[in-house]
């Protein structure tokens, strides 16, 4: 386990592979912590730096006081990858992690030379709605959203297994103020104009029964950037890399290999 000191926040991170490999570093989504690429790991190929994260307000990172903005939360993992000295990178970003993505590669394309934007949008819902939902966890915990929230994540057939358990423990263990802060974060965000601007290779992967972020929007999102590709796994919900891990680490195997870096 690692902890890396930024000052006003203190991020967990992981690294797996291989330290001087190309890297890969994996931004996860609202109310999940950097397991949800356990099963995805082992699967990528050898020789790869594997770098993942808790974003402020999850997991093992801090917690520091909210909201949050987007641009803070692209802040933390800019300054973790200069810490690591990281560049040129794969930035895998699922949900806000893939507007974290997008925030990134806006800022410091040096930072990262290919992007997938997993299960996200330039914008993710409507303000009112992320507003009911603050208000549905500031009076009564995350755990009011937990049921609602599941259908969102997973396909009907993963809701019948008792995994399903294991993921809705983590989203109701995220600390209160760390989902509020980031609920704020995607509220507050508009990437139309700044994403229409990208010019790197992109891929877009959707899941076909996502009720958070559909198809449509994931690939509205993709082809804002010219080149990008679109990949649909069918059958799975929010958190395909949890569904079906090895239909994802075959889509970023391959995008790996076309992009160059292994
Ligand atoms: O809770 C959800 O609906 C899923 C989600 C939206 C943004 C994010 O990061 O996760």
């Amino acid at each position: 386990m690692k902890m890396a000191d930024l000052g006003d926040v203190r991020l967990h991170y992981r690294e797996d592979g291989d330290p001087d490999g190309a890297p890969i570093v994996f931004a996860n989504s609202l109310g999940t912590d950097l397991r949800l690429w356990d099963k995805v790991v082992p699967l990528l190929p050898k020789g790869l730096r594997i770098v993942r994260y808790d974003k402020r307000g999850h997991g093992l990172s801090s917690c520091p006081k909210g909201p949050y903005s987007m641009g803070a939360l692209v802040r933390d993992v800019e300054r973790l990858m200069e810490l690591l000295a990281i560049k040129d990178a794969m930035f895998v970003g699922l949900s806000i992690g893939g507007m974290i993505a997008q925030g990134l590669a806006v800022k410091r394309l040096d930072l990262v030379r290919a992007a997938v934007f997993s299960n996200t949008g330039a914008k993710i819902g409507q303000p009112a709605m992320w507003q009911d939902r603050m208000e549905a966890v500031k009076a009564s915990g995350i755990e009011a959203l937990a049921d609602a929230t599941m259908e969102r994540w997973f396909s009907k057939d993963f809701r019948a297994t008792p995994e399903v358990d294991v993921w809705r423990n983590m989203m109701t263990r995220q600390p209160q103020d760390g989902y509020l802060g980031c609920s704020a974060a995607i509220s507050g965000t508009d990437f139309y104009t700044p994403t229409s601007g990208l010019r790197l290779p992109v891929l877009g992967i959707a899941g076909s029964e996502d009720g958070s972020t559909p198809p449509d929007l994931v690939r509205e999102t993709a082809d804002l950037v010219p080149g990008s590709q679109f990949a649909l796994i069918r059958r799975v919900g929010h958190l395909p890399c949890v569904e079906k891990p090895e239909e994802y680490a075959g889509l970023l195997t391959k995008f790996l290999r076309e992009t160059g870096h292994v």
